[in-house]
């Protein structure tokens, strides 16, 4: 019985791969697990009264080690499937997903459907061994596949131009296009399959009833749903071992995005572009946090003075384009005041953070860098890239 092995043992054993962000993720520079299922392994633990002991392991031996008996449950962005069921049982799922391509954002346009990808033609990259090969396989046997061992690196194969796409999760191509500005997530919204993740665990009854019941709790409280926002939205990019001027690039992309929907809520609600006393009042608290960051007044208010001007450049486009097309009203429109609003105001104070501290240490081949940086915004922004980008150091 697992439920009293575990509790008889003092120890919880959760088989990872650490591969798969947001989900579980090795961070070479702490040498520890991190991660959206990380921490929802650790609670679980703390639910039984046991230490937490992560055991590596890899997609392709998941199922084996599982039944070799390894560890006690599975997680990390587990997907449920025919397959895996056969050999031992899942959890309640606790999101519903699916398979989406994440491309270049200069070749958005060449990688919508099935059918554009599955040409001779396509460079597909793909991890071995899980669902995502599964997939490629079944469904796009024409393009030319490359099975690329490291998880954690395969995107940079995309970034560097040596593979066009990989298809893999939503949630992982939403993740993916933060860390890399250069990346797109292609409709992340309507992928092309419907899976739900969960948690594998062994052929026993009891100890399924407990897992769900826990899990089931960790859903109807919310406290799940908070969990997931904290990892899909930012510690990755506050760890990321990338330099400072990364960083404030990274968040500059974001606030962009962000813009998008602002742009969307104003189309659905005809509201102007402009709004003059909110500018004020961003820019007012924004000064005052800036002296405790012992920033300068006026390189806060000129770099947030670009961020604005480029928000509104991309408003203008955006509402432009939507007029030549005669859009209709968007279905799923975010709030202004009480959904994207907040949301601007998480990533000012973010960028305020990284401006701090991109003046205080300033990278040697600042100015060498900066071009490269910037060149990653263009593709998707364009002139509001360029705006957004134009005073990144002091
Ligand atoms: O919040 C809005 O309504 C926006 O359009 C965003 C934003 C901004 O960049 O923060 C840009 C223009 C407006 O004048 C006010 C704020």
């Amino acid at each position: 019985d697992v439920l009293d092995d575990v509790v008889a043992r003092g120890v919880l054993r959760v088989g990872t791969t650490g591969d798969y962000k947001p989900f579980s993720f090795s961070n070479p520079v702490t040498q520890r697990f991190e991660g959206m299922d990380i921490d929802l392994a650790a609670d679980l633990a703390q639910s039984l009264g046991v230490r937490l002991e992560l055991v590596p392991t890899t997609w392709g031996k998941l199922m084996p080690d599982l039944q070799a008996g390894r560890f006690d449950i599975g997680m990390g962005g587990v997907s449920i499937n025919l397959a895996r069921q056969r050999q031992a049982q899942f959890s309640l799922p606790y999101l519903v997903d699916g398979k989406t391509p994440i491309t270049l954002c200069s070749s958005k346009e060449r990688f919508q459907t099935l059918a554009q990808i599955n040409q001779p033609s396509t460079r597909l990259i793909v991890n071995p061994g899980g669902t995502n090969e599964k997939f490629a396989r079944a469904n796009l046997p024409q393009a030319s596949l490359t099975v690329y061992p490291d998880n954690v690196s395969i995107f940079t194969q995309i970034v560097d131009g040596k593979a066009d796409l990989m298809v893999t999760d939503a949630i992982e191509t939403r993740l993916q296009e933060k860390l890399h500005p250069e990346l797109c997530a292609i409709h992340p919204d309507r992928p092309f399959d419907y899976s739900e993740k969960a948690y594998v665990l062994p052929n026993d009854w009891r100890w399924k009833n407990y897992v769900d019941q826990w899990l089931h709790l960790q859903i109807a409280t919310g406290s799940l749903k908070t969990m997931q926002a904290r990892w899909v939205d930012w510690p990755w990019l506050q760890r990321a071992p990338q330099g400072d001027l990364q960083q404030l690039v990274a968040l500059v992309n974001e606030r962009l995005k962000v813009i998008e929907d602002v742009a969307r809520s104003k189309w659905n609600s005809h509201g102007a572009i402009e709004d003059a006393e909110r500018e004020r009042s961003m820019l007012a608290s924004l000064q005052a946090d800036a002296a405790r960051l012992k920033l300068a007044p006026e390189r806060v208010q000129r770099f947030f003075e670009d961020q604005i001007e480029a928000a509104k450049t991309l408003e203008r486009e955006r509402i432009a384009q939507w007029q030549a097309q005669s859009q209709p009203p968007f279905t799923l429109v975010q709030d202004l005041k009480t959904d994207v609003r907040p949301r601007l105001d998480a990533i000012n104070q973010l960028l305020l953070q990284a401006l701090a501290r991109v003046d205080q240490a300033p990278a040697p081949d600042a100015s060498q860098l900066q071009v490269a940086l910037k060149a990653q915004l263009l593709p998707r922004w364009g002139q509001a890239g360029q705006i957004a980008t134009a005073h990144l150091s002091r």
